[in-house]
């Protein structure tokens, strides 16, 4: 016994109506199947639909995992990306084609069995590969995995109500013009539905013969209103073909991609493109993007002096087009805007003002070296390095690597030869192993066939994967992603690596080993590292430059940071534990006994140095000796080694102030700049008990109305600012109030006047330039 699905024709109408059910056959034999091949169309056009909602799907999973993108930047050619998809899905389309005939054969279906074997293949063959190149075309449209299924089956219905309404004989016959054919002939389903029909009806009783090879170009005896052949349909499913797959590869460059890069909607006009010397050069935000004014960020010359003395030493090189050949990478005043968007929703329109993440960056990177950017969450480093590897367009400036340009097309592809990429986030491929991720970007990188498998073996053992290569990358944990992240960027021996925050998630024992691994990497090589550890940078970098709001605000060798920007120098005193004493001023039930060599040692400190202990305990103490005070230390440790054993000291440690404290600092001092040039207002509560306005940020403040024949310039206070948990700028307090200097020049922010006089929060203060107060000088 079998089920089979069975279709019945109820009427004698040719364009018959429709009746679905199931029905129990004793032998197939004994069955006729005529009635199949009226059923046919949806029957295949479903199984052909689900390749297509398949293939859209994997499409947009590639592109929306930036799978694509970081094939790219490795150095893939767009032409053998889409090559690579057609062969492989052309394969499947085959078999599938062949598949689908053979089992209709094996079933006995009148339909394969009469009709000509060829026919049915080169139909199947050519409306599968028609969706293919379909579904290439409307995964360009698509950003999201989740809504290409949806789109995939919003199609695949309208296909099945379209090749519905093309089997009750709309629109081919002559009762319709030519041109509702032609329209309707551009959706694949539509030709394939009348082709199956035209074959169905050759097959339509046991005793019809089908058509043969030879027929297939003619109009058959049975069609009473024949307009197109098989042969025409053939014709129709290949020039369509064509016809979407040029569409896909034209949208695709047109629609801004998961970075919002696209290129111009004209730019396969231009015979650079198609020369291949740097045509469709790349632009931003979708085809309606709104540019508003865009205001230029602000170019000012920096404030520090290591910052400045990069800058002149690369213009300089720049315009004498000195080549310095232990330079790598040369960036030349880079600059990154990100375009303003408009978008309509509900009614409502919602604009975006363009932003300036990266303004004018002006470095040279050394060979051999680590060159280590720094920054807080937002500081532009994501998007310099996405400029250096061209993953978006820069706004201004240039960078030259190797001495090819990042702005020029064919500089591009040839940096991208001698880059390695690790993204912030792992670009992997969670069906392929370790090993698989390691041969595809070997081959893509250009290595020789030959050494691919040994490199990838190699590469896998250096970060401790060999073990898991032939693991599938789903299945791995975060630090072994990040591990296979490094070894891809590694690969193919790059001249230049990018390594975006490569030891993120991993243990202590695996990031020491990818230290190790980095290190190593550096002979040979220019190497720039983002990280958020400042421990990693600290043990890294060759030389460290930290990012805040787009600006390059030091740079430098760790020690020189530490001792330019930190608060001085850490001392460490370690005593032995011996010669507890009651303190006289603490009660000895609820306190614990003091040591009298400790008391000492702050006093020593006090005297000397002017410090009090930041961190106490029962055995150490913990001093932070500002920089000023330098000229002194030599003779204070002198001292203090002497004297170890009258204050009980067991040891001595002397350091700089840490990395991650020149990195706080250097934040907080972006965040105090910008605060000030937005002129935000924020209440100050003084401790007289009066109230003021004062622009968020600012240090020094004069309070309105405080002018007396006492202080004829009056009153100001120096605010102390703090960085609460989201980094924003909160006030710490500020100092007494004191006569405002004779020489200060007392200024207002004139639009903040207005506001002033509205009385809310009180009058707003005068910003007095910390340059004219003598003290903050
Ligand atoms: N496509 C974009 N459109 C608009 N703004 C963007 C875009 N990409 C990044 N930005 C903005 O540019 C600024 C810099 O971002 P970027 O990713 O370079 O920072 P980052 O220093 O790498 O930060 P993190 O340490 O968090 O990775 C951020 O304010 C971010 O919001």
């Amino acid at each position: 016994w079998q089920i089979k699905i069975y279709f019945d024709n109820n009427t004698t109408d040719p364009n018959f109506s429709w009746t679905v059910g199931f029905k129990e056959f004793a032998h197939p034999a004994t069955e006729t199947f005529s009635t199949i091949a009226r059923a046919g169309p949806t029957f295949f056009l479903a199984i052909a639909m689900f390749g297509f909602v398949f293939q859209i799907s994997a499409l947009v999973t590639e592109k929306e995992l930036k799978l694509r993108q970081a094939m790219s930047i490795m150095g893939l050619y767009e032409s053998a990306y889409w090559l690579s998809w057609f062969t492989w899905e052309a394969f499947l389309t085959l078999l599938s084609a062949l598949f689908t005939v053979l089992f209709g054969m094996m079933f006995q279906f009148d339909f394969f069995l009469n009709n000509n074997f060829g026919i049915l293949f080169l139909l199947f063959f050519l409306f599968q590969l028609n969706m293919l190149s379909f579904a290439f075309m409307i995964s360009t449209f698509v950003t999201k995995a989740a809504s290409a299924t949806t789109v995939g089956f919003a199609i695949f219905i309208i296909g099945f109500l379209t090749q519905l309404v093309t089997s009750f004989g709309f629109p081919y016959s002559t009762s319709y013009q030519k041109s509702y054919r032609t329209i309707w002939s551009l959706f694949p389903p539509d030709v394939f539905a009348q082709a199956l029909n035209i074959l169905g009806k050759a097959t339509a009783t046991p005793e019809d013969k089908g058509i043969s090879w030879n027929q297939r170009g003619k109009c058959q005896s049975f069609e009473t209103d024949c307009v197109i052949t098989i042969d025409d349909i053939y014709k129709w499913l290949i020039s369509t073909f064509f016809l979407w797959f040029v569409l896909a590869i034209y949208f695709d460059n047109i629609i801004p991609n998961v970075n919002g890069v696209r290129k111009s909607v004209f730019y396969f006009l231009m015979p650079s493109y198609w020369t291949g010397k740097g045509g469709g050069k790349m632009q931003e935000g979708g085809l309606f993007s709104f540019f508003g004014s865009n205001r230029p960020a602000d170019d000012a010359t920096p404030t520090d002096e290591d910052v400045l003395a990069e800058e002149n030493l690369v213009k300089q090189q720049a315009s004498n087009d000195e080549v310095d050949p232990g330079v790598a990478v040369q960036i030349r005043g880079l600059r990154k805007t990100y375009p303003g968007s408009f978008s309509m929703s509900c009614c409502r329109c919602r604009t975006t003002k363009p932003f300036h993440s990266v303004k004018g960056l002006w470095v040279n990177l050394e060979k051999d070296q680590l060159f280590c950017l720094l920054g807080p969450n937002g500081a532009g480093k994501t998007t310099t390095i996405s400029c250096l590897t061209g993953i978006t367009p820069v706004t201004g400036g240039d960078a030259m690597i190797y001495g090819h340009s990042v702005r020029s097309t064919a500089g591009m592809s040839n940096i991208r030869r001698m880059i390695g990429v690790c993204p912030q986030f792992d670009i992997l491929w969670d069906a392929l192993t370790a090993k698989e991720h390691m041969e595809l970007f070997a081959s893509i990188k250009g290595l020789p066939l030959s050494t691919i498998k040994s490199v990838a073996e190699q590469s896998l053992a250096q970060v401790k994967l060999s073990q898991a290569a032939n693991v599938r990358a789903g299945s791995y944990s975060g630090g072994m992603k990040r591990r296979l992240s490094v070894a891809i960027a590694l690969i193919g021996d790059p001249k230049l690596v990018f390594l975006d925050e490569p030891t993120t998630g991993m243990d202590p024992i695996t990031r020491r080993h990818v230290w190790d691994i980095i290190e190593e990497a550096k002979k040979g090589r220019a190497i720039v590292l983002t990280t958020h550890s400042m421990e990693e940078a600290d043990i890294l970098s060759d030389r460290i430059a930290i990012m805040a709001k787009g600006k390059l605000r030091c740079i430098g060798t760790s020690i020189r940071l530490k001792s330019k920007f930190g608060t001085g120098y850490i001392a460490n005193v370690n005593f032995s534990g011996n010669g507890y004493t009651q303190s006289p001023n603490i009660n000895s039930n609820t306190e614990a006994p003091v040591n009298p060599n400790i008391q000492a040692v702050k006093w020593f400190f006090k005297e000397r140095l002017d410090v009090d202990p930041k961190e106490e305990s029962r055995t150490f103490l913990t001093f932070v000796i500002p920089h000023q005070k330098e000229p002194l230390l030599t003779s204070f440790f002198g001292e203090l080694q002497d004297r170890e054993g009258e204050f009980g000291i067991s040891d001595i440690q002397l350091g700089l102030t840490t990395l991650e404290e020149v990195f706080l600092n250097i934040a907080k001092q972006a965040e105090l700049e910008s605060s000030t040039a937005e002129g935000t207002l924020v209440t100050l509560n003084l401790l007289s008990g009066s109230s003021i306005q004062i622009p968020k940020g600012a240090r020094f403040v004069g309070i309105p109305g405080t002018e007396s024949d006492e202080h004829p310039r009056g009153i100001m206070v120096e605010v102390y600012w703090d960085q609460d948990d989201n980094g924003s700028l909160c006030i710490s307090g500020h100092s007494d109030e004191i006569p405002v200097p004779a020489n200060v020049e007392l200024g207002r922010l004139p639009s903040l006047s207005r506001r002033a006089s509205m009385g809310r929060g009180g009058p707003v203060g005068y910003i007095i330039d910390p340059n004219q107060v003598p003290s903050a000088r």
